[in-house]
């Protein structure tokens, strides 16, 4: 097989951009569902905060005019009638406009007050002057936004209990093989357990869709094609995984071609590189290979980016870390590398230790807290900066 011609990662990804035309839909969900959702409208505040004007920190409220003419020489401060008490955030008796700090003024026994000697008093200070923490109308959050929770916060405060976000995308799951099992079983010889449905779902959720999980698909050609039919009217996206290289059962690569509009066979990528990528009735079909880092790998490039296009998320710097390579690294000519890593911080540094194929699969799944890709051709040496991703 020739990989050179295979296309690159981000070639695949834009032909399928350019092809699919997708038609997001909007839902309204209460604020305290909305974290991790992406806002579909712009939002403006329907409130002014203060309303009128509140106390900036916790103080006494006296008028200003008070203290030009009459200060040190009044005797008497009568509560309510010269002064008033006024808490950080709240509103006070409208005779006052001044908020002296709580910790500046002394009341002393003969009815008189002292300020600190240090303390300058300027008209309006200690005080929130109307909408000067929110304005009506002003704009809050623009749509498109993936929502965390200082947005929720200023959603609150801006007077909102439910939000227009994008609805999540479907994605099913179906996990093809006449050797797999359900882990409840004890594997005979010959099977394998079904593992990957559940790192499919955990990835799925975190990535902010709905997962739908198929039952173990025998490979038997017109029932996996059947499936795959019953599959598109629901979905948004099908993933179809195993079945998509040269095995006598591998089915599924045929299948999908036969029914899409745009389809291709393999990426300049590995582990992974037998993906098999379609379209079909505008939606998007990937064939994950088996293995699991394979399965992952083709999940991580394809199936996050899709799901990120569906929800115009765009957040290229999450999770984005440089470090140092502990060992050199030399990737094959002719095909790109998702690598899991290991980082550690040794004296201050982030160190980064790619898994090679001598640590066992348990070892790897157990301690890689990091992906990256290499492009193909690298020669990298101990020591030069590397960017990952944090998994
Ligand atoms: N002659 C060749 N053989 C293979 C090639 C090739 O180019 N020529 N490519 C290899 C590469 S690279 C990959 S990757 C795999 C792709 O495998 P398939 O997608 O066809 O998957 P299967 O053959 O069905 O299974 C492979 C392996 O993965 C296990 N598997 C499958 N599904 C699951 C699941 N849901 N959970 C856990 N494990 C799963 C399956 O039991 C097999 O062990 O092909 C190479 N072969
Ligand atoms: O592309 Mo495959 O086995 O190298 O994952």
């Amino acid at each position: 097989m020739n990989l050179e011609n295979l296309p690159k990662i981000d070639e695949v990804l834009s032909s399928l951009y350019s092809r699919l035309k997708l038609q997001r839909k909007v839902e309204y969900i209460p604020l305290n569902q909305a974290a991790n959702r992406v806002l579909a409208e712009d939002m403006l505040s329907k409130n002014t905060l203060p309303v009128v004007r509140s106390s900036k920190l916790d103080g006494v409220a006296v008028n200003f005019s008070d203290f030009q003419e009459n200060y040190p020489e009044r005797k008497i401060w009568e509560k309510d009638i010269d002064y008033c008490l006024a808490d950080t955030g709240d509103d006070f008796n409208p005779k006052f406009d001044t908020v002296i700090p709580i910790e500046n003024i002394t009341f002393l026994k003969d009815g008189n007050i002292k300020l600190s000697p240090d303390f300058i008093l300027n008209k309006y200070s200690g005080v929130n002057k109307s909408g000067s923490h929110l304005k009506s109308q002003e704009l809050l959050i623009k749509k498109d936004t993936l929502l965390n929770f200082f947005h929720l916060n200023l959603m609150a405060s801006g007077g909102y209990n439910a939000l227009p976000v994008y609805e999540k995308p479907i994605v099913t799951y179906i996990p093809t093989g006449n050797e797999l099992i359900y882990p409840s079983i004890s594997p005979s010889r010959g099977e394998n357990i079904e593992s990957n449905g559940i790192m499919v779902r955990n990835l799925i959720e975190q990535w902010g869709a709905r997962l739908i999980t198929y039952p173990i698909c025998k490979d038997i050609r017109a029932n996996l094609n059947s499936i795959l039919d019953e599959a598109l009217f629901f979905s948004d996206i099908v993933l179809i995984n195993g079945g998509s290289s040269k095995g006598s059962e591998d089915f599924n690569t045929k299948i999908i071609e036969d029914k899409s509009s745009f389809f291709q066979h393999r990426v300049k990528v590995a582990p992974g590189f037998p993906i098999g990528i379609g379209i079909i009735d505008n939606k998007p079909v990937i064939n994950l290979p088996g293995p699991p880092i394979a399965t992952f790998a083709a999940m991580h490039w394809c199936v996050k980016n899709l799901i990120n296009y569906y929800l115009k998320v765009n957040n290229p710097l999450k999770n984005i870390a440089y470090g140092e390579l502990a060992t050199d690294l030399k990737t094959p000519e002719k095909i790109d590398l998702y690598l899991l890593l290991r980082i550690d911080i040794l004296q201050n540094k982030l160190v980064v230790r790619p898994f090679s194929n001598k640590e066992r699969h348990a070892e790897k799944m157990h301690l890689c807290n990091a992906i990256t890709r290499v492009p193909a051709g690298s020669n990298l040496r101990k020591g030069d900066s590397i960017k990952f991703e944090w998994i």
